[in-house]
């Protein structure tokens, strides 16, 4: 059967929702330069037009990890696959994913991180799925906060598929 995909949330409010994020980002950080590191593949839309919104100085790297591969759950094993390109030493990191679910990939990386001396480390998503927490990590911010449904579109995932959808959905079989 034809999968069906269900809007859970539009492409309008994720833009109202990012445009939020961006304002109180350049409150918080007038007057400094922001360093966002993207985490790839998910991460990309929500990366760009984050970092498009955001007044201040920005600069941006990329990092590639996974743990869930073509599955809809975490294998329990964050992969990292590309490592930044330049040092973060005394920059004032924001670190910008699209999700936090089991919280896996996100303690993975701010312990990774904060060992490399940034001034500063914020974490934002634009999703946050509490119910299904294993490791805590505390979030600067977050764009919404979704129950327990595997969520594809907006950079997200199944089995790769679906990511360019430009609002976040439900598959629906
Ligand atoms: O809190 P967690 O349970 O760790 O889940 C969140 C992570 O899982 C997804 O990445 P994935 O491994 O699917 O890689 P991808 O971004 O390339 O799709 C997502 O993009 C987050 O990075
Ligand atoms: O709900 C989800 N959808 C896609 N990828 C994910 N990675 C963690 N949770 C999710
Ligand atoms: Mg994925």
């Amino acid at each position: 059967m034809k999968e069906q995909i269900k809007v859970m949330i539009s492409e309008t409010e994720v833009d109202n929702r990012i445009s939020e994020m961006a304002a109180a980002i350049d409150k918080a950080y007038a007057g400094k330069t922001v360093h966002l590191i993207g985490i790839l593949k998910g991460s990309v839309f929500f990366m760009c037009e984050l970092a498009k919104k955001i007044t201040v100085p920005v600069t941006m790297d990329f990092m590639s990890v996974s743990s869930y591969g073509d599955d809809t759950k975490s294998s329990g094993i964050v992969k990292l696959n590309k490592d930044l390109d330049e040092s973060i030493e005394g920059k004032d990191v924001i670190v910008v994913e699209d999700i936090l679910d089991s919280g896996r990939t996100l303690s993975y990386l701010i312990k990774l991180l904060n060992n490399r001396k940034p001034a500063s480390m914020q974490v934002i998503t634009l999703l946050d799925k509490p119910e299904r927490r294993v490791i805590p990590v505390e979030l600067y911010m977050t764009g919404f906060t979704i129950p327990d449904r595997f969520v594809v579109g907006y950079g997200l995932d199944c089995a790769q598929k679906y990511r360019n959808l430009p609002y976040i959905g439900v598959i629906e079989q």
